[in-house]
Protein backbone atom coordinates (compact mmCIF):
# COMPACT_ATOMS: atom_id res chain seq x y z
CA UNK A 1 0.00 0.00 0.00
CA UNK A 2 1.51 3.63 -1.18
CA UNK A 3 2.29 5.77 2.33
CA UNK A 4 -0.51 8.21 1.08
CA UNK A 5 -2.89 5.12 1.23
CA UNK A 6 -1.41 4.09 4.66
CA UNK A 7 -1.63 8.20 6.18
CA UNK A 8 -5.40 8.15 4.74
CA UNK A 9 -6.92 4.96 6.74
CA UNK A 10 -4.71 5.97 10.00
CA UNK A 11 -6.60 9.40 10.02
CA UNK A 12 -9.85 8.24 9.08
CA UNK A 13 -9.88 5.51 12.00
CA UNK A 14 -8.75 8.33 14.25
CA UNK A 15 -11.57 10.61 13.36
CA UNK A 16 -13.90 7.52 13.25
CA UNK A 17 -13.10 7.09 16.95
CA UNK A 18 -13.40 10.72 17.81
CA UNK A 19 -16.90 9.88 17.19
CA UNK A 20 -18.56 10.77 20.77
CA UNK A 21 -15.04 12.13 21.93
CA UNK A 22 -15.18 14.95 24.38
CA UNK A 23 -15.00 18.09 22.18
CA UNK A 24 -13.20 20.09 24.83
CA UNK A 25 -9.75 18.19 23.79
CA UNK A 26 -10.82 17.37 20.19
CA UNK A 27 -10.75 19.65 17.06
CA UNK A 28 -12.31 16.60 15.39
CA UNK A 29 -15.08 16.02 17.92
CA UNK A 30 -16.26 19.39 17.52
CA UNK A 31 -16.53 19.20 14.01
CA UNK A 32 -18.34 16.36 14.25
CA UNK A 33 -20.59 17.70 16.26
CA UNK A 34 -21.69 20.04 14.05
CA UNK A 35 -21.52 19.18 10.27
CA UNK A 36 -22.18 22.39 9.12
CA UNK A 37 -19.75 23.99 10.37
CA UNK A 38 -17.75 20.87 9.07
CA UNK A 39 -19.12 21.74 5.68
CA UNK A 40 -17.71 24.96 5.74
CA UNK A 41 -14.05 24.21 6.88
CA UNK A 42 -14.59 21.77 4.01
CA UNK A 43 -14.94 24.51 2.07
CA UNK A 44 -12.88 27.20 3.64
CA UNK A 45 -9.67 24.83 2.89
CA UNK A 46 -10.85 23.88 -0.50
CA UNK A 47 -10.37 27.70 -1.47
CA UNK A 48 -7.40 27.91 0.55
CA UNK A 49 -6.01 25.02 -1.79
CA UNK A 50 -7.15 26.42 -4.91
CA UNK A 51 -5.63 30.10 -4.15
CA UNK A 52 -2.19 27.71 -3.74
CA UNK A 53 -2.58 26.39 -6.61
CA UNK A 54 -3.82 29.36 -8.62
CA UNK A 55 -0.16 30.78 -7.47
CA UNK A 56 1.98 28.05 -7.84
CA UNK A 57 3.04 28.16 -4.45
CA UNK A 58 4.46 24.37 -4.16
CA UNK A 59 4.74 24.46 -0.99
CA UNK A 60 1.44 26.01 0.20
CA UNK A 61 0.18 23.61 -1.77
CA UNK A 62 0.93 20.81 -0.07
CA UNK A 63 0.11 22.09 3.45
CA UNK A 64 -3.56 23.07 1.96
CA UNK A 65 -4.10 19.93 0.73
CA UNK A 66 -3.32 18.12 3.96
CA UNK A 67 -5.40 20.33 6.06
CA UNK A 68 -8.52 20.06 2.67
CA UNK A 69 -7.73 16.17 2.98
CA UNK A 70 -8.52 16.20 7.35
CA UNK A 71 -11.42 18.29 6.65
CA UNK A 72 -12.79 15.92 3.62
CA UNK A 73 -12.54 13.10 6.20
CA UNK A 74 -14.31 14.81 8.88
CA UNK A 75 -17.01 15.97 6.26
CA UNK A 76 -17.29 12.32 4.93
CA UNK A 77 -17.40 10.86 9.09
CA UNK A 78 -19.74 13.65 9.82
CA UNK A 79 -22.09 12.07 6.87
CA UNK A 80 -21.79 8.25 7.51
CA UNK A 81 -19.63 8.06 4.12
CA UNK A 82 -16.83 5.53 4.11
CA UNK A 83 -13.81 5.67 2.36
CA UNK A 84 -14.91 2.08 0.82
CA UNK A 85 -17.71 3.48 -0.76
CA UNK A 86 -15.35 7.12 -2.19
CA UNK A 87 -13.47 4.08 -3.51
CA UNK A 88 -16.21 2.07 -4.94
CA UNK A 89 -17.19 5.56 -7.08
CA UNK A 90 -13.45 5.33 -8.25
CA UNK A 91 -13.41 2.41 -9.16
CA UNK A 92 -16.32 2.53 -11.12
CA UNK A 93 -14.62 5.21 -13.55
CA UNK A 94 -11.72 3.50 -13.87
CA UNK A 95 -10.81 3.39 -17.33
CA UNK A 96 -13.12 5.65 -18.75
CA UNK A 97 -12.51 9.00 -20.03
CA UNK A 98 -13.52 12.30 -18.43
CA UNK A 99 -13.98 13.11 -21.72
CA UNK A 100 -16.11 10.18 -23.38
CA UNK A 101 -18.14 10.39 -19.98
CA UNK A 102 -19.38 13.80 -20.64
CA UNK A 103 -20.11 13.34 -24.41
CA UNK A 104 -22.39 10.32 -23.16
CA UNK A 105 -24.55 12.42 -20.44
CA UNK A 106 -28.11 12.99 -22.21
CA UNK A 107 -28.57 16.36 -23.88
CA UNK A 108 -30.62 18.76 -22.47
N1 LIG B 1 -4.80 16.36 10.47
C1 LIG B 1 -5.35 17.07 11.32
C2 LIG B 1 -5.56 18.47 11.08
N2 LIG B 1 -5.25 19.28 10.03
C3 LIG B 1 -5.69 20.52 10.36
N3 LIG B 1 -6.23 20.51 11.61
C4 LIG B 1 -6.79 21.64 12.36
O1 LIG B 1 -7.72 22.33 11.55
C5 LIG B 1 -7.97 23.60 12.19
C6 LIG B 1 -8.43 24.59 11.14
O2 LIG B 1 -7.35 25.27 10.61
P1 LIG B 1 -7.45 26.82 10.31
O3 LIG B 1 -6.14 27.19 9.71
O4 LIG B 1 -8.65 27.13 9.49
O5 LIG B 1 -7.56 27.42 11.79
P2 LIG B 1 -8.65 28.32 12.48
O6 LIG B 1 -8.90 29.53 11.64
O7 LIG B 1 -8.15 28.55 13.87
O8 LIG B 1 -9.97 27.40 12.52
P3 LIG B 1 -11.47 27.83 12.91
O9 LIG B 1 -11.41 28.52 14.24
O10 LIG B 1 -12.00 28.66 11.79
O11 LIG B 1 -12.23 26.50 13.00
C7 LIG B 1 -6.72 23.92 13.00
O12 LIG B 1 -7.10 23.92 14.37
C8 LIG B 1 -5.80 22.74 12.71
O13 LIG B 1 -5.03 22.35 13.84
C9 LIG B 1 -6.19 19.25 12.07
N4 LIG B 1 -6.61 18.72 13.26
C10 LIG B 1 -6.43 17.38 13.46
N5 LIG B 1 -5.80 16.56 12.54
C11 LIG B 1 -5.63 15.10 12.82
O14 LIG B 1 -6.68 14.66 13.65
C12 LIG B 1 -6.15 14.02 14.80
C13 LIG B 1 -7.10 14.17 15.96
O15 LIG B 1 -7.21 15.54 16.32
P4 LIG B 1 -8.10 15.95 17.60
O16 LIG B 1 -9.48 15.48 17.31
O17 LIG B 1 -8.03 17.45 17.71
O18 LIG B 1 -7.51 15.25 18.76
C14 LIG B 1 -4.78 14.68 15.01
O19 LIG B 1 -3.92 13.86 15.76
C15 LIG B 1 -4.30 14.82 13.57
O20 LIG B 1 -3.79 13.57 13.10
Amino acid sequence: MSRFAEVLGRLAATIEARKGADAASSYTAQLLADPARAAKKLGEEAVEAVIAAAQGDREALAAESADLIYHWLVALAAAGVSLDEVAAKLEAREGTSGLAEKASRPKP
